[in-house]
Formats: structure tokens, C-alpha cells, sequence
């Protein structure tokens, strides 16, 4: 057997890349992967880093470095988002690459997995610094982007606007309009009517899910969203419309609680009216994002940055349910905790792929040349999300393990029985 029989000991502060091969390790190792496939999975196939010179606004040329990693496209051309954030590394963007892989076998979609970012803070940033950036990181992928090759989508950071940016620089490139090189546009452009709301969608439909396996009720029940973003916002919003009381929500200004619920509408309006941030929100109690973590709640659902559930913080998670909207909120080794405690955690790679699946159809209507109506769009959306949850759930049963990791089971067999019938080893 390969070296993975012992999984790699996991350090205090965690490398997400080494959070994700530790689960990696164990699926493979009940899976009893063959060293091959262990061997090629558990590297990226490609990793690209680039310096960006952007001119600001001031004249001063400013040096930005981005990333492009391709974690595999053994299921089809590569699928992720690209992230602008001050804390994208190559580490994060490999184990982001890797999630995509794990996500979209999942859901059953014929993508790999990819990850992009620059390291940049778009909030000190202007539109047109914004936009130059967007538009030189896409002349520096010409070689790696293509609708058949590697598909870009939104992330943190980034939303239809920069995806606009990115088609329009790779289509003059290529002297022709290709609007299935990225997925995430605004509507006019091509893009899918829900993919905005995709992703939270999704978060809602595997939190119903779980609520009814574990016989929580949903109407009344408590949740606490982490994040206001994309994610955080549109997941606290279809809860909230579903009768789900939201007592607590934030973001990087700090959480907002009121034990009666939050007027997610409200909330919504007041973020946009107020340059994007919950700052001065009224009728709350602002407290911080760790607090709200160890709040009473029967869900919680980080919807921001990975590894905000950590060993220091998991034995005082009060919730019954997390439903990870954001990619790695969980660290590895408080997974362990989680399950000891009889906290059940609907893991990212299957919570969030509502987001990825309805930029699949996005690129499918591209390809065809015709658009879906907001309600096929949603219907077959939420068929896969409670269809992959349905057998990450069995097969978490079946092995006796946590969703996570049943979750991984799914992925990475489906992946090891595309090589073996490829005759790839
Ligand atoms: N967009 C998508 O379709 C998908 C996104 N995801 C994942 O979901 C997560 C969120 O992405 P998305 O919603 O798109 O990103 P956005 O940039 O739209 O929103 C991020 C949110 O998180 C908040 N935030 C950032 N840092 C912190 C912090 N340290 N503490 C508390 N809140 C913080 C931001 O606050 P502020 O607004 O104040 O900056 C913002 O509200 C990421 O992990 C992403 O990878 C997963 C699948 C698909
Ligand atoms: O929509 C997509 O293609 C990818 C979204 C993404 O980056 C993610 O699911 O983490």
C-alpha cells in the first residue's frame, strides 16, 4: 500500500492544502485507493504564478502576484472560481483547486477542478485598478483559459462584473466573443439566470436536508450566518423567506445578533445602501465573528474564510448543524471534535456546489446557443443538491463516518473509476 496508510500529522495552524489531504487520506484509505491514483490525485497537475504590474490611479506601478492551479481535469475541463483577497496564497489556492475537483464529482458534473487569485485588497482598490487587474491576470491565463480547457468563475472578491472583464479581454484576444470561457456573468452577457443566488441556494437546500435527518424543525429554528457576502447573504435570506429565525449575521466589520431574528430584508437593504458593510447595522447587538461561531443555534453556516472552526474553538460550537458555505471554514483536526460533540457538519464540497452546478448550466446554455428559465434553472439545481446529499449521507452510514468524509468517499471514487476505465494505469 502507499504512504498514505498513515495520515500526514496535522500541525496546530493549519496548511489548507494539508487539511485537505488528511481527509484525502482517510477516504483513500477506506477506499483502498490504488498508489497510482493516490499518487497523481495528491498533486496538482499544474500551478501557474504570475506578477501582474498594474498602474494605479496614482501613476505608481504596483507589482500584484496571481495564481492558477489545476488540481486535475480527468472529468472534464477544469471549473473554479478566482479570488481576490490580501491572504490568497499558493497553498490556499492549491487546496481550493483540489476542493473544486472533490466538488464537482460530488454533484456529478463532468468538470475538474481549478482555483485562481490574486493578492490584492479590492476593498482599498478602485473600480478601473480593479478592472486592469482583472484584465492583465486573464492575458496572463490566455494560454491556460478555454471553454474546453479551464472555466473561471466568481469567488471572494469577485462577482459578474470582473467575469465581464475577463471574457472581454479573453475574446479580443481571440478576435471572437467566447462567453463560455467563464461562467458567473452578468445575465446580458450570458450568464445563467440563479447563479447569483446559486450558491446560497444550495446552503439552504442541504440545510433543509439535514435538518429533516436530524428531525429539526425548520420553521423557528435558530441560525447564524458568518459572512454577508455572496454566500453569507443569500443563504441567510432563503432561510429567513423559509421561516428559519436568523439571530445573528456579519461580516468583516463584526457580527450583528438579536435573539428575536434579523430582518434579513432589512439587513440586505442597509448593507447596500451602506457601501457593502453591515457597519452601524441597528436592531442588534453587534458582538464578534467568534462569538457568533459558539452562539446557541440549531444551524450555523460560515459563509466567509476557511479555517474559522478551529481546534481552539470547535468544543465550544453550540450549534446542532453546520452547514459550510464558505470553502474549509472547518479545520481538520476540529472535525474530531465536531463529530465527538454529535455536531453534524454538511461539508463544504457538498454544501456549496449549488454554486458550481448552476455555472455548469450557465456554460451548457453558453454551448447551445439558448437560455433556461429561473425555474428549470432551480429545479435542477436543487435535484442534484438533495440527490448528492442523499448519497453522501448513505455513504457517510455505510462507513460509519462523518459527511465529510463520506462526502470525499463519493469524490474520490468516482475519480479513481474514471482512470481506471480511461486505462489511464
Ligand atoms: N461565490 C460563490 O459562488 C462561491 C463561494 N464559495 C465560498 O464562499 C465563501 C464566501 O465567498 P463569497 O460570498 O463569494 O465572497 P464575498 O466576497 O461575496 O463575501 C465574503 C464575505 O465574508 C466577509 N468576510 C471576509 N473576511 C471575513 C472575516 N475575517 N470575518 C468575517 N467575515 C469576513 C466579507 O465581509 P466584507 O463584505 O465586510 O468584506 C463578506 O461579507 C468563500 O469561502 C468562497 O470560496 C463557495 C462556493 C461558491
Ligand atoms: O462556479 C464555479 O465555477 C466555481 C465556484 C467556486 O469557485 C466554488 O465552488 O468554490
Amino acid at each position: 500500500m502507499a504512504s498514505y496508510i498513515e495520515p500526514a500529522p496535522i500541525k496546530d495552524k493549519e496548511n489548507p492544502f494539508e487539511s485537505m489531504m488528511s481527509r484525502f487520506d482517510l477516504a483513500a484509505q477506506i477506499l483502498g485507493l490504488d498508489d497510482a491514483t493516490y499518487n497523481v490525485l495528491k498533486t496538482p497537475m499544474k500551478q501557474v504564478i504570475v506578477s501582474l504590474p498594474i498602474t494605479m490611479d496614482d501613476g505608481a506601478v504596483k507589482v500584484f502576484e496571481g495564481y492558477r492551479v489545476i488540481h486535475s481535469n480527468i472529468l472534464g475541463p477544469a471549473k473554479g472560481g478566482i479570488r481576490f483577497d490580501m491572504d490568497v496564497n499558493i497553498n490556499e489556492v492549491k487546496a481550493l483547486a483540489a476542493w473544486m475537483t472533490w466538488k464537482c464529482a460530488v454533484v456529478d458534473i463532468p468538470y475538474g477542478g481549478a482555483k485562481g487569485g490574486v493578492t490584492c485588497n479590492p476593498r482599498a482598490m478602485s473600480a478601473g485598478e480593479i478592472e486592469r487587474l482583472m484584465r492583465a491576470y486573464t492575458t496572463a491565463m490566455l494560454d491556460i483559459f478555454g471553454p474546453d480547457k479551464d472555466i473561471p468563475a466568481p469567488d471572494m472578491g469577485t462577482g459578474p462584473r470582473e467575469m465581464a472583464w475577463l471574457m472581454d479581454e479573453f475574446s479580443k484576444a481571440h478576435g471572437t466573443t467566447i462567453n463560455a470561457v467563464v461562467t458567473g456573468k452578468p445575465l446580458v452577457l450570458g450568464g445563467s439566470l440563479g447563479r447569483v443566488e446559486a450558491t446560497g441556494r444550495g446552503v439552504m437546500v442541504s440545510a433543509f436536508a439535514a435538518m429533516e435527518k436530524m428531525k429539526i424543525n425548520p420553521y423557528g429554528a435558530t441560525c447564524a450566518v458568518q459572512g454577508f457576502g455572496n454566500v453569507g447573504s443569500i443563504s441567510a435570506k432563503l432561510l429567513h423567506e423559509r421561516g428559519v429565525k436568523v439571530v445573528a449575521i456579519s461580516d468583516i466589520s463584526g457580527a450583528y445578533y438579536n435573539e428575536n431574528g434579523i430582518d434579513i430584508t432589512a439587513a440586505l437593504a442597509y448593507r447596500d445602501l451602506n457601501k457593502g458593510t453591515l457597519e452601524g447595522f441597528k436592531d442588534a447587538e453587534k458582538i464578534s465573528n467568534e462569538d457568533l461561531l459558539t452562539l446557541e443555534v440549531d444551524v450555523l453556516v460560515p459563509a466567509a474564510k476557511e479555517d474559522v472552526i478551529t481546534v481552539e474553538n470547535a468544543p465550544r460550537i453550540r450549534a446542532k448543524l453546520i452547514v459550510e458555505g464558505a470553502n474549509g471554514p472547518t479545520s481538520a483536526k476540529a472535525d474530531a471534535i465536531l463529530r465527538d460533540k454529535g455536531i453534524m457538519a454538511v461539508p463544504d464540497i457538498l454544501a456549496n456546489a449549488g454554486g458550481v452546478t448552476v455555472s455548469y448550466f450557465e456554460w451548457v446554455q453558453n454551448r447551445l446557443g439558448y437560455k433556461w428559465g429561473l425555474d428549470r434553472v432551480n429545479r435542477r439545481c436543487d435535484r442534484i443538491m438533495k440527490d448528492a446529499f442523499e448519497k453522501v449521507y448513505t455513504t457517510a452510514e455505510k462507513h460509519n463516518q462523518s459527511m465529510r468524509i463520506g462526502a470525499y468517499i463519493v469524490s474520490i471514487d468516482k475519480v479513481a473509476q474514471t482512470y481506471q476505465l480511461r486505462g489511464r494505469f
